[in-house]
């Protein structure tokens, strides 16, 4: 068994204090047990779990996993800290707001012989899943993807890292992207923003990824892909399952503790991971150089 201290108590911690106080059974994720929170604030405990100070989770030997669940803008230091103190690391994506730190923290889980894990719950929705099988062999002329949610919190970063789902969606059906152009507009007093970015595709097709929130705007995505032989406008509505997006993750980062994923699939998803950081730094840069 390994102990875990799941680290920011908002909605993706507690998620990850229930699931791993129920996992699902017979699955790598039993190997998990988790033996306290923490929190910057003082909370009682959470479904029998305690809050324990950041100090107790890095020297706990019967600590050897953290779920670093906090705002984007303090994922690397967390990260660092706890790598640093020999403990396997899941991360919330995006694990930090720039290539190079992404990179570095790599190579450190690398030296020290510990799993570094950022959770993708976005490529587990019964949605992607079913768009995925619908398009499989298609050839792509031109698409867009269109996403709108409501306004995020600052520590969020730059919306091509806090939007990093979405680019992964398209990495993972596209292949390996180059940024052409990026624009961003924001109004600070409306607490409005949207993102414009458009790549080419390997193939030189032209893709778009439109990032737009708002307070009050509801979570959607709309897609315009146009294939060779068919055009879909609406996301395919996938089969609902029985387990839930984070205990999806779950899984998978308890198959990875235990060994049992093998060194292709981590080299293709650690790529597919850092490729998407340098698009949301080459975005990020092109946003801010029109800026200027
Ligand atoms: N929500 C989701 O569905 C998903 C989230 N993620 C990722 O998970 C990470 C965290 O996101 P999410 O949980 O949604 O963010 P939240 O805003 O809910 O929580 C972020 C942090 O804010 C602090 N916090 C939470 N609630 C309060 C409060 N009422 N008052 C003061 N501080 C509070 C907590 O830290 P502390 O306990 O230290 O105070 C918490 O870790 C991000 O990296 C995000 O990208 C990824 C996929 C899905
Ligand atoms: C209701 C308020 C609500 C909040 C505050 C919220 C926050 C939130 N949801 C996220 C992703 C996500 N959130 C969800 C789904 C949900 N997440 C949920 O909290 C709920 C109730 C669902 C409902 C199904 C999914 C599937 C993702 C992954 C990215 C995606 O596919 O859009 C993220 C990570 C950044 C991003 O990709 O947009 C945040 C911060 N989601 C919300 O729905």
């Amino acid at each position: 068994m390994l102990g875990s201290v799941v680290v920011g108590v908002g909605i993706a911690g507690s998620v990850r204090i229930r699931d791993l106080l129920a996992p699902l059974s017979s699955s790598a994720a039993e190997k998990l047990t988790v033996k306290g929170f923490v929190s910057r604030r003082t909370l009682p405990e959470q479904h029998g779990v305690q809050q324990i100070s950041i100090e107790e989770a890095l020297s706990r030997n019967d600590i050897q996993v953290a779920f670093v669940c906090t705002e984007n803008s303090s994922h690397e230091e967390h990260i660092r800290q706890f790598l640093n103190a020999g403990k396997h690391v899941c991360v919330e994506y995006p694990m930090a707001l720039s290539y190079s730190s992404a990179a570095d923290l790599w190579d450190l889980a690398q030296q020290k012989g510990l799993v570094l894990h950022e959770e993708h719950i976005e490529l587990f929705t019964p949605d992607y899943k079913q768009l995925k099988k619908d398009i499989a062999g298609k050839k792509l002329e031109e698409g867009s993807l269109h996403f709108t949610g409501g306004s995020l919190k600052p520590d969020f970063g730059f919306p091509s890292f806090s939007g990093i789902a979405r680019l992964t969606w398209l990495v993972d059906l596209f292949g390996e992207l180059t940024v052409k152009e990026a624009t961003l507009v924001e109004d600070e007093e409306r607490k409005y923003m949207k993102l414009t970015a458009h790549f080419l595709t390997k193939d030189q097709k032209p893709l778009t990824w439109v990032e737009e929130r708002g307070v009050g705007m509801g979570r959607a995505k709309h897609i315009h892909l146009r294939f060779d032989s068919c055009t879909l406008t609406e996301l395919p509505a996938g089969q609902r399952e029985p387990v839930g997006l984070f205990m999806q993750d779950l899984v998978l980062f308890g198959r990875k503790l235990q060994g049992e994923v093998p060194t292709e699939e981590l080299q293709a998803e650690q790529s597919r991971i850092l490729h998407c950081l340098q698009l949301a730094e080459n975005i990020q840069q092109f946003c801010q150089s029109t800026a200027a």
